[in-house]
């Protein structure tokens, strides 16, 4: 299933945390910091906004999809880089399964209240 497969980049990330800069690419941007990590994560949403628009246009996903890849290893570099593992957002997706978006939207905006 692909969740092994995002357990094992994400084993590689925390791994670059040691790694050189010079040859590793997620080495060079932990080092440039976590504000560098989000500023990515920026644009590659950016850029998947203007990839799922050209879908829509064109019926063809394929920039889509490669785009939206490079949101989900930066967003598993932001992971790594805080030390949350790939399980704990199954988790908490697992936790709202059973309970419809719009019941857990008003559960959420409760909590916020109090
Ligand atoms: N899956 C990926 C992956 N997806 C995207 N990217 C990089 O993410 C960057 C995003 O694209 P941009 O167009 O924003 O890149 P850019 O213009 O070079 O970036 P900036 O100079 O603007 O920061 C590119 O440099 C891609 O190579 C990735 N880099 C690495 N991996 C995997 O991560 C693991 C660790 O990689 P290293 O740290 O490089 O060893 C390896 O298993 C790799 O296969």
């Amino acid at each position: 299933m692909s969740d092994q497969r995002l357990g094992r980049l994400y084993a590689v990330l925390q791994e670059r945390k040691s790694a050189s800069a010079d040859t590793s690419y997620a080495a060079s941007l932990y080092q440039k910091g976590l504000n560098k990590i989000l500023q990515k994560i920026g644009e590659e949403a950016s850029e998947v906004i203007i990839a799922g628009k050209d879908a829509e246009q064109s019926g063809n996903n394929q920039a889509l999809i490669y785009e939206m890849a490079d949101l989900w290893f930066h967003s598993l570099l932001l992971l790594a880089a805080r030390d949350i593992t790939p399980q704990q957002i199954l988790d908490e997706l697992e936790r709202r399964s059973g309970l419809s978006g719009l019941a857990e939207k008003a559960a959420r905006n409760l909590s916020q209240e109090h």
